[in-house]
């Protein structure tokens, strides 16, 4: 059965002291849980206060982005190898943010998902069609397209380490969450093209998280889904009494 995995993405959001203090907090809130995987991902200033506030907890860190390459003249980049360095466990890969307002591509998102394996990072992987596209029919071209562009050249094994966040743009702190039946269905088809793509058993290993608009008074229903086994979650993280209610509301039954 795979184990229900939480991410908390706080984009730009909490300085080095507020981040440290809310893991403080969440680590209080959640001290018994074993059952659900939990990580948090401060912006790349918070991760080192983070990185203390976590350690001895059974929360992970992650980070919002990276660069692909071990090192080299990318001013403003971040390695790969910085992030483990820092503590991190994992590393969030081609949010639609980035996608949107910084370029990235199903290419780069190929490259970071390689480089972070390599440097011992599990990557989230985030895919996920606009509104437009949505209304155009074109859900299940676009983000196969995504899976099949960020995922090429990896091994099975690493297939089945990763990490896939399925985020439809539209419901991205709109307040709009897909309903759980049609969250599944694309949940259920990206697992069906990994399928395609590495074998029945890296489909059934892979985790496949929900993402956008992700509330406590939403969590149970999404992750009743059978093909929905967490969420990547940006708003409600920010608070350590809703994060630690969408932990405690993901267990699968
Ligand atoms: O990475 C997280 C997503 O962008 C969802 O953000 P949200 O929960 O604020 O809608």
């Amino acid at each position: 059965m795979r184990k229900p995995i939480i991410a908390g993405n706080w984009k730009m959001y909490k300085t080095a002291g507020e981040g440290a203090l809310l893991v403080r907090e969440l680590a209080a809130l959640t001290k018994t849980v074993t059952d659900v995987d939990m990580v948090v991902c401060p912006p790349f200033t918070a991760l080192a206060a983070a990185a203390g506030a976590v350690a001895g907890t059974a929360i992970g860190l992650g980070a919002q982005n990276m660069h692909w390459e071990e090192k080299g003249a990318f001013t403003g980049e971040i390695a790969p190898g910085m992030l483990k360095d820092i503590g991190c466990t994992h590393v969030i890969i081609g949010h639609s943010e980035r996608r949107q307002y910084f370029a990235e591509t199903d290419k780069t998102v190929n490259q970071k998902t390689k480089a972070a394996f390599k440097a011992g990072l599990t990557p989230i992987v985030c895919v996920g069609e606009t509104l437009a596209e949505r209304e155009a029919n074109a859900t299940e071209k676009v983000v196969g397209i995504q899976v099949e562009g960020g995922l090429e050249g990896l091994t099975a094994e690493q297939a089945a380490n990763l990490v896939i966040a399925y985020e439809p743009v539209w419901a991205i702190g709109t307040g709009r969450t897909a309903s759980a039946g049609d969250a599944n269905a694309v949940c259920a088809f990206i697992r069906r093209t990994v399928g395609a793509m590495f074998g029945q058993t890296v489909a059934d290993s892979l985790r496949i998280q929900y993402g956008g608009s992700v509330k406590p008074d939403n969590i149970a229903e999404l992750m009743a889904q059978p093909d929905i086994d967490g969420a990547l979650v940006g708003g409600a993280s920010l608070e350590a009494d809703s994060f630690s209610k969408l932990v405690m509301f993901s267990g699968k039954a």
